[in-house]
C-alpha cells in the first residue's frame, strides 16, 4: 500500500539530534549522527541487525547517556534532565518496544488503565473509560476489552500495547521493529496501523527496522544507517536509487515484495 501524504511540518523539530557518539569499548556503534524529527512525520531509520538503531532509541528516550553530541527532545536535553524531569518527559513519548510484553494475568482493559491509573492518578473512572474506549476503537479492537492477552493473536496483542501507549497521548512515537516476528499478513496490518496512528493522534514517530517494506509502507522519509552514520536520507525511491553498494545489496538481500 502507497504512504498516505502527512502533513508534516518541517519547521519544528521534536527531537533534534547533533554530532552524536556512542563507543562500547573498541566497538564505535554511532560515530556522528546528526537527525532532526519533523513535527507529525514517520522518520524511518534503516540498518542491518547491529548497527546501533536500539542504542540510538536508548539514548533519545534516556536509557543510555551518549559520549558527544546533543540529543533534544521535546525541547529538552535528555542527558541533563534529572530522573524526575526524564520520568515527566517519557510520558509524552510513546514505546513500542520488540517485547513491551502485556500483563498476561490481566485483561485487555487492566492493561490499557494501567498506565493512566499509574501516571495520572486525578482522573476520573468514566475518564478512564472513555479514554480505554477511545484507543481501543482507534487500533480497530473494541471487542478485545475483557479478552486476556493469551487470548489474542500476536498481531492485536502489538495493537493493544501500541494503544496502551497511546492512552497517554504521546507526542512522539517511537517504534522498535514493529514488524518483527509477525507473518506477512499482520506486518501489513501493523504497517497500516502506523499510518493511522499518525493520522488520527498527530503524532511524530521514529520506526526503527530492518523490514524494507515496512519502511516503504510507513515512513515519510527514510535515514540509511551505515557503520555509524546516516548514510542516505529521503524517500524510499531516493534512498535507494543509489551506486553505494552497501545499500543495494541491503536491498537486495531484503526486499520480499
Ligand atoms: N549496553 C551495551 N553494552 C555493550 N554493547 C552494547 C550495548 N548495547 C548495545 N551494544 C552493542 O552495540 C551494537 C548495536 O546494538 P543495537 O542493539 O543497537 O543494534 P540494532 O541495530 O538495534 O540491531 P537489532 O536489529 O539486531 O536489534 C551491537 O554490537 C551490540 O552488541
Amino acid at each position: 500500500m502507497e504512504k498516505p501524504i502527512a502533513p508534516v511540518d518541517m519547521s519544528e523539530h521534536p527531537i533534534s539530534i547533533k554530532g552524536l557518539r556512542k563507543s562500547f569499548g573498541d566497538l564505535h556503534v554511532l560515530r556522528d549522527i546528526d537527525l532532526e524529527l519533523y513535527k507529525g512525520e514517520n522518520l524511518v531509520v534503516l540498518g542491518r541487525s547491529g548497527t546501533g538503531k536500539s542504542v540510538l532509541i536508548k539514548i533519545v528516550s534516556g536509557l543510555l547517556k551518549q559520549d558527544a553530541g546533543t540529543v533534544n527532545v521535546l525541547g529538552q536535553e535528555v542527558d541533563k534532565l534529572t530522573t524526575k524531569e526524564l520520568q515527566q518527559l517519557r510520558l509524552k513519548i510513546g514505546f513500542s518496544f520488540q517485547n513491551s510484553a502485556l500483563y498476561d494475568s490481566m485483561t485487555v482493559k487492566e492493561n490499557l488503565e494501567f498506565p493512566l491509573v499509574r501516571n495520572a492518578p486525578h482522573v476520573t473512572r468514566k475518564e478512564i473509560d472513555h479514554a480505554i474506549e477511545e484507543v481501543l476503537e482507534g487500533v480497530g479492537l473494541s471487542q478485545a476489552l475483557n479478552q486476556m492477552p493469551s487470548e489474542l493473536s500476536g498481531g492485536q496483542r502489538k495493537r493493544i500495547g501500541i494503544a496502551r501507549t497511546l492512552i497517554m497521548r504521546p507526542e512522539i512515537m517511537l517504534y522498535d521493529e514493529p514488524t518483527a516476528g509477525l507473518d506477512p499478513i499482520t506486518c501489513i496490518d501493523i504497517n497500516n496501523l502506523i499510518n493511522e496512528v499518525q493520522e488520527r493522534y498527530n503524532t511524530s514517530s521514529i520506526i526503527i527496522t530492518h523490514d524494507l517494506t515496512c519502511a516503504k509502507s510507513t515512513g515519510d522519509r527514510i535515514m540509511m544507517l551505515l557503520d555509524g552514520r546516516f548514510e542516505k536520507t529521503g524517500t524510499f525511491e531516493e534512498v535507494f536509487n543509489t551506486e553505494d553498494e552497501r545499500i543495494q545489496t541491503f536491498y537486495n538481500y531484503n526486499f520480499t515484495s
